[in-house]
């Protein structure tokens, strides 16, 4: 008998730390269902396929949920920053009802897809926000991105957000030495994490920073 797309997300999702729960990984599921269905008219994704869904997204951003519990073990607000059709964002707030994630895009059909996906698959911690970074008010625990912005322009348009003791989590490809290099003044890396995504066959890290002490 051949796998089922859930079999195939579990045992991923196991590879990478993970364990989901049936309604977790049917959500996941529907998210990418929806992200296929609504492309044309939101233009979310290059990706066509469900395979290609299941590894360079769900999988993809689920392989930030186990070193996001290890490095931040608070709750609290996360932003996804430039989030698209809601990645990370949308995966995370899958995976940790206990956190008030807010997918922020400049594109204002992005956010209001992301608004959908919290109404559609019935997620009370997830909301589409639209608006550039940079004008952007509050205060959050965790700033994320995937596929944004160098780390600097990462840092600079978001640090006026982050929380006292929040973390920057910025997922990359290759390590991205020149950017590492390239820090403005206040920001410290704390950790750079290279990851196995299954099925990805790419280089992949997370690059973890928070502001210097004053
Ligand atoms: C390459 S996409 C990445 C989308 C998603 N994070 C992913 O990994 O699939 C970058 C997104 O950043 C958004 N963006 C660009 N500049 C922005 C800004 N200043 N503030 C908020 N969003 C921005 C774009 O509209 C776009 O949707």
């Amino acid at each position: 008998m051949s796998a089922t797309p859930l079999d195939t997300l579990r045992a991923g999702a196991a590879t990478l730390g993970v364990a989901l729960s049936d309604t977790q990984g049917e959500q996941l599921l529907a998210y990418g269902t929806l992200m296929l269905k609504w492309n044309k008219v939101y233009n979310l994704t290059a990706v066509r396929d469900p395979a290609g869904v299941m590894t360079h997204h769900l999988l993809d951003s689920l392989a930030a949920v186990a070193p996001l519990q290890r490095e931040w073990a608070g709750k609290g607000r996360l932003l996804d920053v430039g989030s698209g059709g809601g990645l990370p964002g949308v995966v995370i707030a899958i995976m940790r009802p206990d956190i008030e994630v807010s997918c922020l895009d400049a594109v204002a059909k992005k956010a209001a897809f992301v608004q959908q996906v919290a109404a559609e698959l019935e997620l009370p911690n997830l909301r589409g926000l639209h608006a550039r970074v940079e004008s952007l008010a509050g205060s959050y625990e965790v700033i994320s991105s995937r596929a944004f912005a160098s780390l600097p322009d990462f840092f600079n348009g978001s640090v006026h957000l982050l929380a006292p003791g929040g973390v920057w989590l910025a997922m990359k490809g290759k390590v991205p030495t020149d950017e590492l290099a390239a820090l403005p003044a206040g920001v410290a890396v704390f950790h750079v994490e290279q990851l196995t995504v299954p099925g990805l066959d790419a280089e992949r890290c997370i690059v973890w920073a928070r502001k210097e002490a004053a």
